[in-house]
């Protein structure tokens, strides 16, 4: 059975006393939960990655990185390579995202390249894609998302999917306070399954989370969380507070 995944992405905020903090407080809530089949992902930046492992060690509270260069090593200032990341003791990485891709320029090629890299170094990736609003205006919300997953995923062996998590992420709905609404997460994400399906086999497509991201909170976690396809979810403004963080981490 695929795992149902929680995974706040804390952004470009926090200190590192404040991170640790707040690890510190989603460490003691999650202890008492009877989470099965639910992961516990929380995202800091860089500079916080080691505090906070440190405090997430003997926890089921999973930490990953926001990013990383393609590049084994070299001369990249300012950038961060799998192998550092490993050599954290991380094992997962978010790729993709929809700021890294408009403030970063970071195209699909080069994110094929950034998979490529993860996965070589044993690192899973949660792969964030999702349309802006004229797409979705336009209709061509389908073939936007097709075509970020084609072209960032699709040339992945079968086999690599077991490392592979998907997050669907509408560009309109992140820091909006708009949602997609529940129906139409679902519309999107058997769609994702399908075409995952078609390329690769069904069991595949059953095996892969997809996470829905874009405000979500504790009020509409639920009802989005309950849709058939959806796996979970990527959390922004949610997850910088550890209550509503846990009550999203309750919500399944
Ligand atoms: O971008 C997101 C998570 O990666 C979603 O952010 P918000 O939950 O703040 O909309």
């Amino acid at each position: 059975m695929r795992k149902q995944i929680v995974a706040g992405n804390w952004k470009m905020n926090k200190t590192v006393q404040e991170s640790t903090q707040l690890a510190d407080e989603i460490v003691s809530n999650v202890k008492d939960l009877s989470l099965n089949n639910t992961r516990v992902i929380i995202a800091p930046t860089f500079v916080n990655l080691s505090e906070v492992i440190k405090v997430t060690e003997s926890s089921i509270v999973e930490v990953a990185a926001q990013n990383m260069h393609q590049a084994k090593s070299g001369a990249y200032t300012g950038e961060i390579s799998a192998e550092m990341l490993t050599s954290l003791g991380l094992k997962t990485v978010i790729l993709g995202h929809s700021e890294r891709r408009e403030y970063f320029g970071e195209t699909d090629a080069i994110l094929a390249e950034k998979v490529d890299a993860a996965l070589a170094n044993d690192l899973e990736v949660i792969f964030c894609f999702g349309e802006v609003l004229e797409d979705r205006k336009a209709g061509n919300h389908f073939n936007v998302v097709e075509s970020q997953i084609k072209n960032g995923l699709f040339h992945l062996e079968a086999t690599a999917w077991k490392n592979i998590v998907l997050a669907y992420e509408p560009v309109w709905a992140i820091g909006t306070g708009e949602t997609a609404s529940p129906e139409q997460a679902q519309e999107m994400h058997a769609f994702i399954r399908k075409i995952v399906a078609d390329k690769y086999n069904q069991e595949v497509a059953d095996n892969v989370s997809i996470l829905y991201g874009g405000s979500v909170n504790p009020g509409n976690a639920k009802e989005i969380f309950s849709k058939q396809d959806v796996d979970g979810g990527l959390i922004g403004g949610a997850a910088l507070k550890a209550d509503s963080f846990i009550s999203l981490v309750k919500s399944f």
